[in-house]
């Protein structure tokens, strides 16, 4: 079985409280430097990566001399904002000795449900990644509210997975992967390889909470596998003490617990499309294009377009509408609404004259359009 990574072209890599800090020890610089070392590796190979990292909270818990992690909410958040500073500026020097810029996201989960601040996430992400830097994603700790807490980071990556598009999400931790049983617990644990996001059989191996340094255990993880799943994405579940571990997955070595999901990548993705991208524009086609698109379901180019509606950029969510305004497709567009309407009803030839270069040839790639 060769590893889903080696042809992921966007990849989520989370890494847990258990690992960054060493078991609550402090910061893990070494094994920041090596995942610095491998996302830099990842990047020379064509792969786009956010990286989402826990730790603030038990960096923040050492750094105040505290014995635990504390229970009340408000000393978390007091731990995760002493703790993020060194979080970031310990990741901001092992990128920087790659020549890699980072860039500290938080987030928190109504960024994620709010249509506005979902695509303003959205497309800062993908501007980040456009322009090579990597994202360093940690919860909000400070201003989330017990009840609208992610708590774990496993599903933060899941969203992330969703937010981006991502191929696949990549959860670093300190087993080597899923077992059939909590290996601390349960010596005759048998070592999972491979399995279907979303297979209930998966979840009751998960057992509880994790350690008393993580929050999430393996049934976050195995959650996080089920909801990266309906964007399309595979999860992989590996050590991140493995030595190069990300550098071998994307070589194609089967390392860790590999969990895919169940319906056509494609179709899930589709789904996932219509389901959560709100519109932000519409492009009025032409009969021909309605033909092509409603019908043959191949990609939108700009000479079928006859109008362009609303104000929109790079990456978001449109509607492809008839000349009566039935909506025929939705997809995401790879030209902002200003660039649209100077290439609209000119044939993909001349899109270089007319905007001083070319992107994609067409409007809307049929990968990442739907039909409703
Ligand atoms: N079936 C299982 N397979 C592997 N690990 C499991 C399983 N069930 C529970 N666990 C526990 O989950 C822990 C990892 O979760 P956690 O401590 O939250 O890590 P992280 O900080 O990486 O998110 C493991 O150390 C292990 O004890
Ligand atoms: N935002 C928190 C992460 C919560 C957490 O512990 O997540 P995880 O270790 O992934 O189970 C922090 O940075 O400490």
């Amino acid at each position: 079985m060769q590893s889903v990574i080696h042809a992921a072209t966007r990849i989520v890599v989370k890494v847990g409280s258990s690992l960054v800090t060493n078991d609550g020890a402090g910061l893990d610089h070494a094994a920041l430097d090596r995942w610095a070392g491998e996302i830099a590796d990842l990047m020379r190979r064509g792969k786009a990566v956010v990286l989402v990292s826990s730790g603030a909270v038990a960096e923040g818990v050492k750094r105040l001399g505290w014995n635990a992690r504390p229970t009340a909410l408000h000393e978390k958040q007091a731990a995760a904002a002493v703790g993020q500073m060194g979080l970031c500026q310990a990741y901001e020097q092992a990128f920087s000795a790659h020549n890699l810029k980072t860039a500290q996201v938080l987030l928190t989960h109504e960024d994620l449900t709010h249509r506005t601040r979902y695509l303003n996430a959205r497309s800062t992400l993908n501007t980040l990644l456009a322009l090579n830097v990597v994202p360093i994603i940690n919860e909000n700790d400070t201003v989330v509210t017990s009840e609208i807490r992610f708590g774990d980071n496993d599903t933060l990556g899941a969203l992330v997975t969703n937010l981006i598009e991502a191929d696949a999400l990549v959860i670093l931790t300190d087993q080597r992967g899923l077992y059939t049983a909590d290996p601390r617990s349960n010596p005759a644990a048998e070592f999972v390889h491979e399995g279907q996001a979303g297979d209930p059989a998966l979840e009751a191996m998960a057992g509880g909470a994790g350690s008393s340094v993580g929050t999430g255990g393996m049934l976050t993880k195995i959650l996080a596998a089920k909801r990266a799943a309906r964007s399309g994405a595979a999860t992989v579940i590996a050590s991140g003490r493995e030595a190069n571990v990300l550098s071998r997955l994307a070589d194609g070595e089967s390392i860790g617990s590999q969990l895919v999901a169940t319906s056509d990548r494609m179709i899930a993705r589709k789904q996932w499309l219509a389901d959560h991208l709100r519109l932000a524009g519409a492009l009025v086609l032409d009969r021909g294009a309605v033909r092509a698109v409603g019908e043959q379901h191949t990609s939108l180019l700009s000479i079928g377009v006859s109008e362009v509606q609303g104000d929109f950029l790079r990456g978001d969510a449109v509607a492809c509408v008839d000349e009566d305004g039935n909506e025929v497709a939705r997809g995401l567009v790879n030209y902002s609404s200003d660039e649209s309407r100077l290439i609209m009803r000119h044939p993909t030839r001349d899109i270089e004259a007319l905007l001083g270069y070319v992107g994609e040839p067409e409007l809307i790639h049929r990968d990442n359009m739907v039909n409703v």
